[in-house]
């Protein structure tokens, strides 16, 4: 996957590019991560990205020129990429506050594309004549103002690589055993046995995976009724789970 990110702070972006699976991915040629400065697409001495806002107003808002060419540019990056760069194939995404909230769902859904091209705002915010004629999507990662769409970027970033095929190898392998669609994780446990007085709980030593994978699932449901009754509700289990919850029904109380 290909992904352009248009941001006046390219060096932060090293966090997900030389760092952890995503850094993995990269150097794996799975991912392409481009950061493209729009202050290289300016044409004044002191390369202005920014400016007075009008009406009046405290701080700075950023200039839909030299954004655009960056967009373009970074479109013209992608195409050579092999990447189709119509909306459909390759989104302009402005993260801010504004947006739709990401979530799993979100995250799925944005795997299917070839590239996408990822726009950060600074200062109080972007001309909104630019996001009208350039952006297709906006998205949110949760109701709090940050500084600016950098980090959200790299979240977003993060949450679809880590989907991608091939990226997370038996760590996703075992995640897709424990029914973690839609439900909170189980608790972990590794050595030692014992910490600070508190043991593990035995099933887990057992060897009996079948026992293991249904007290996984049972802490699961246990955790999502506690701490997130709103995606309990929402919780709809395929074949496996409903047949699982009813012969657990009284453990899940
Ligand atoms: N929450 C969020 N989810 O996505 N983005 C955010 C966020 O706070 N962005 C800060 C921001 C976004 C645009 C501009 Cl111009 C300045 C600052």
């Amino acid at each position: 996957m290909y992904f352009a990110v248009i941001t006046i702070l390219p060096e932060m972006f090293t966090a997900v590019s030389e760092f952890g699976i995503t850094g993995r991915a990269v150097q794996n040629k799975q991912v392409t991560i481009e950061c493209i400065n729009p202050r290289d697409f300016t044409t004044d001495n002191y390369r202005r990205i920014d400016e007075r806002p009008f009406g009046g107003g405290p701080g700075m808002v950023m200039m839909a020129e030299p954004l655009a060419k960056a967009i373009e540019y970074a479109k013209s990056q992608a195409s050579q990429h092999g990447c189709a760069t119509d909306a459909a194939h390759c989104p302009v995404i402005y993260l801010s506050p504004q947006g739709g909230t990401l979530n799993e769902t979100k995250v799925m859904a944005l795997r299917q594309y070839d590239a996408m091209i990822l726009l950060c705002g600074r200062y109080e915010g972007i001309d909104e004549r630019l996001l009208q004629r350039y952006v297709d999507m906006e998205i949110s990662i949760g109701d709090f103002v940050l500084t600016g769409g950098e980090l959200p970027a790299m979240v977003l970033m993060d949450s679809v690589i880590r989907r991608l095929p091939d990226v997370m190898g038996d760590a996703k392998s075992a995640e897709q055993d424990s029914f973690v669609e839609g439900l909170l994780d189980c608790p972990h446990y590794t050595k030692p046995h014992e910490f600070e007085g508190l043991t593990v709980p035995e099933v887990l030593l057992s060897g009996h995976h079948a026992n293991i994978a249904k007290w996984r699932f049972v802490e699961q449901v246990k955790r999502t009724k506690q701490r997130r009754p709103d995606l309990w509700q929402q919780f709809t289990p395929n074949a496996e789970q409903a047949r699982l919850l009813k012969k657990v029904k009284d453990e899940i109380k």
